[in-house]
């Protein structure tokens, strides 16, 4: 009798399996039909639509994105600032989720996974990778990418047309589908809805600070545009020891939060009739020793690069420019010892990174609470982009 029971059991437990295998493989073959934020136009409103989100191809994951945030590069490429951009398209590098499933051949990643996509990817395998100088993973062409994956064809449609991806994240849409390498697990106790930031400004200044720039103890700093990217710069130049943290921006309204974040002093440049560079040559004695433009103005690139001090000045180009801009200044300028040099992701090789920064911000060791001035829902979207047009925003946080 014992034994019948236990066969039948048994007979039981192997339905049970047959139908749970049955239902995954079911469930992993299926079409998502979610929200997202589409923009049909370079400037035009963007617009919420119900889309399709193809299920995760070979070494794809496909991820239900709870929280993200509106970076000024999502603002620039609406406006249509880079022409390689293909449109319709999903924006968004900002984001933070919970794996919904799994493509083949994915080994790192499973379902309920906490997650952060990244528009830098770490292959762990490519020259790049294996080279402690950068983080640029040579396995992307740019991280703005072709808006496909890598069988060259979108996983979202809408009413009945293929829409595009951006910096291989999309984090404007309820799901999303990345590549494996461009995704990091991140610790299951830490707010989706406050750490999407650590997907782009926060480690991007405050690692030009640590990273790029190698701020010393005891060093002068000025840091120009007081946005979640500046700000997060000022915080890297705090950490490392600096004494004198000069915000720079034209408009006032920054600086009182920017005080929270290290910076010492403030300079409007519109209070003044002569060059910036001038008036901060004198306020320093000479010049200071690292500055940071986090604007993406190649006129303030200059002004950066001219108020660093002559012998050992570093300037670090954070902002991104419109494509196509050039920047200059007289060659004296770097014959004079001073070094430019630019940084993408604030130099974080991003996999191993971003779960450290993550760490960091459980532990109450950098801030991110802090850059949030407004959480918005979905249908809000384009008021999180007037808000930082406006410059009454540092970071808006969009809740799906
Ligand atoms: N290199 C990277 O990897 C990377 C990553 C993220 C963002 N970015 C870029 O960094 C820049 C800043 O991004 P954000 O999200 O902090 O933007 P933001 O709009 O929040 O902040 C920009 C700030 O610059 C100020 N500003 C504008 N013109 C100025 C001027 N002439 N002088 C001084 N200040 C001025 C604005 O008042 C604002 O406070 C953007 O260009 C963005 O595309 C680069
Ligand atoms: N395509 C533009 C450059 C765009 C750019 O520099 N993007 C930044 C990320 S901005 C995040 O908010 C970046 O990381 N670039 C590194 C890379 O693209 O490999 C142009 O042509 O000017
Ligand atoms: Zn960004
Ligand atoms: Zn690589």
């Amino acid at each position: 009798m014992p034994q019948r029971t236990n066969g039948h059991f048994l007979l039981l437990l192997l339905q049970f399996q047959h139908f749970q295998s049955q239902f995954l493989i079911y469930e992993r073959v299926q079409i998502i039909t979610c929200q997202a934020v589409v923009a049909w136009k370079p400037n035009e409103p963007l617009s919420v639509e119900t889309i399709e989100v193809a299920p995760p191809k070979t070494g794809e994951v496909r991820v239900k994105i709870v929280a993200t945030g509106v970076c000024h590069t999502d603002v620039n490429l609406t406006a249509g600032y880079d022409p390689d951009v293909v449109f319709p398209v999903i924006f968004g590098h900002e984001g933070a989720g919970i794996v919904e499933s799994v493509g083949d051949g994915v080994t790192k990643f499973k379902s309920g996974d906490h997650v952060i996509p990244l528009y830098i990817p770490q292959c762990f395998e490519c020259r790049a990778c294996k080279n402690p100088k950068t983080n640029l993973c040579t396995k992307t062409g740019s991280s703005h990418g072709k808006g496909v994956m890598q069988d060259g064809t979108a996983r979202f449609t809408c009413k009945g047309q293929p829409v595009y991806h951006c910096m291989h994240t999309s984090t404007f849409s309820e799901y999303t589908v990345v590549e494996e390498i461009y995704l990091c697990k991140i610790d299951e106790a830490a707010p989706l809805e406050k750490v999407c930031l650590l997907g782009c400004g926060i480690p991007t200044g405050y690692g030009a600070a640590l990273n790029a720039a190698q701020v010393e103890k005891g060093s002068s700093c000025a840091v120009w545009g007081l946005g979640a990217v500046g700000l997060a710069a000022a915080m890297g130049c705090k950490a490392a020891g600096a004494t004198r943290i000069i915000g720079v921006d034209i408009n006032p309204e920054k600086f009182k939060l920017a005080e929270k974040f290290g910076c010492t002093e403030f300079v409007n440049p519109n209070d003044y009739d002569k060059p910036i560079q001038q008036v901060l040559m004198a306020k320093t004695q000479g010049g200071l020793d690292y500055t940071f433009e986090c604007v993406g103005n190649v006129l303030t690139m200059r002004a950066a690069l001219e108020s660093c001090c002559r012998g050992w000045g570093v300037s670090v180009i954070v902002g991104v420019a419109e494509s196509g801009r050039e920047i200059s200044t007289r060659p004296f300028y770097l014959i004079a010892g001073r070094t430019w040099k630019g940084t993408a992701f604030g130099g974080w090789k991003s996999v191993e990174s971003v779960p450290k920064l993550v760490s960091k911000y459980m532990n109450k060791e950098i801030m991110v609470d802090e850059f949030i001035t407004h959480t918005l829902r979905i249908d809000e979207i384009n008021e999180a982009f007037k808000l930082m047009k406006e410059g009454k925003s540092i970071r808006s946080v969009v809740i799906f």
